[in-house]
């Protein structure tokens, strides 16, 4: 008689947690050190010395780019700024009810419809996608947020660099440079960290060689949740919720005392592959009290420091990078709801950055599942 087989339940890797998937040669995120790396440069040099522009360069051709190709990339990114009619017009069709998150999803997904170089899947094709989705994504956001106030579209200028001509096209006035030196380093933060839950999604969907637009329009669903980029949107309705002000700190640990006994999950804190701290914080958190500054809201600051602490204390869980970015958006005068659109128009670099990784060396993304449901039955016989 054959040896009875004991089946031993397969482990589950609920969530992926701490399952390497691939190899990827763009960022390094190590927990162990508290540093990320975008293609071997640690992100605080990056934020300290270079625009988003040569970020973004860094990302896809992995280099930084010299002057001439700095020239040129730019110059190709100011010449594709301005947004077609057919995507305004699908704008403004959509409901003011529709969440931005959705409205960036939408309008991303009419300029990959209305591209005839959408099925083409070379580096070039790609390259080309990439920088129209970055050049356009501002033009999009800024579109939408105004639309809500009932505003004009304002044209994009060709004599500013990125983060400039985005607050030009979303305040219609030229800022100021703390402004938007604080803007761009939230952009170079934002850019890129390895196989996070949207940057994975984009790769599970370019694995079946389906085009990048499509990859992105995927990536764009899975920021929007509150547990991965929607939290920057949900840490400053926290924060209306504890209310402005001063004694910002007692009302914040009051508040948190509240949401642990309803066993809320507190936004902007907490990371899947950092448990002590995210590395990009103390970067965004400096940024974002050069606005506090700037704008003289030390009772921001005084809220910002309290619900940290109280967290700290209370559970031991450290802000993400979602936490200080949230109230620096806030700041420079972002509605809430656009915050999400803002690393949108940032991680484009990341997920295309993937999307061509994935792309160069592929293999379908399709893991197994176990199965525990009802054992085999059968149909019963009618009549
Ligand atoms: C840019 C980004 O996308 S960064 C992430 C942005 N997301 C957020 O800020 C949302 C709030 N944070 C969270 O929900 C989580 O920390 C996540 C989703 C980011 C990471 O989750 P995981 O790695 O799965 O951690 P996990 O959920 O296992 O947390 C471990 C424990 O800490 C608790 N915990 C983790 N984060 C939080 C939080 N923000 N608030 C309250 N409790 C938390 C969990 O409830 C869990 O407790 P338990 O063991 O008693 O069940
Ligand atoms: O890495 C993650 O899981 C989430 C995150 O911080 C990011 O995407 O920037």
């Amino acid at each position: 008689m054959a040896e009875q087989e004991i089946a031993v339940p397969p482990e589950i890797y609920k969530g992926l947690a701490g399952v390497p998937v691939d190899y990827t040669a763009i960022s390094k995120v190590n927990p162990e050190s508290n540093s990320l790396l975008y293609r071997g440069y640690p992100v605080q040099e990056l934020a300290a010395s270079t625009t988003f522009e040569e970020v973004a360069y860094l990302l896809w051709y992995g280099e930084l780019p010299d002057d001439t190709q700095l020239a040129e990339f730019e110059e190709r990114e100011r010449s594709l700024r301005g947004l077609d009619h057919e995507v305004k017009r699908i704008i403004d069709e959509l409901p003011l009810t529709a969440h931005p998150m959705d409205v960036v999803r939408t309008a991303v997904s009419v300029i990959g419809a209305s591209d005839p170089a959408t099925p083409d899947d070379s580096v070039d094709a790609n390259l080309d996608k990439s920088i129209r989705l970055l050049a356009k994504l501002p033009s999009i956001v800024s579109y939408d947020q105004r639309r809500r106030h009932e505003l004009e579209f304002v044209e994009p200028r060709g004599d500013l660099g990125f983060s400039a001509n985005f607050l030009w096209q979303t305040f219609g006035e030229l800022p100021e440079l703390p402004v938007v030196s604080a803007f761009d380093v939230s952009m170079i933060l934002y850019a890129e960290h390895s196989f996070n839950a949207s940057t994975f999604t984009a790769r599970v969907i370019t694995s079946t060689l389906a085009d990048l637009y499509s990859a992105v329009t995927g990536a764009i669903g899975a920021l929007k949740g509150p547990l991965h980029g929607g939290a920057n949107e949900a840490v400053m309705h926290a924060f209306d919720e504890i209310g402005a002000g001063p004694g910002g700190a007692e009302r914040a640990a009051a508040w948190l005392d509240a949401a642990l006994a309803e066993k809320r999950k507190i936004m902007g804190f907490g990371h899947r592959v950092y448990k002590n701290g995210d590395s990009r914080v103390p970067t965004m958190r400096d940024a974002m009290e050069r606005m506090v500054e700037y704008y003289d809201r030390p009772d921001l600051l005084e809220l910002y420091v309290g619900l940290e602490q109280a967290m700290a204390e209370r559970k031991g869980i450290r802000p993400n990078l979602d936490y200080p970015a949230g109230p620096a958006y806030h700041l420079m005068g972002f509605d809430t709801l656009t915050f999400t659109p803002l690393f949108v128009a940032s991680r484009i670099t990341g997920w295309t950055a993937h999307i061509m990784e994935q792309a160069a060396s592929n293999a379908l993304i399709r893991p197994l599942s176990v199965y525990n449901g009802v054992d085999e039955r059968h149909v019963p016989v009618k009549g």
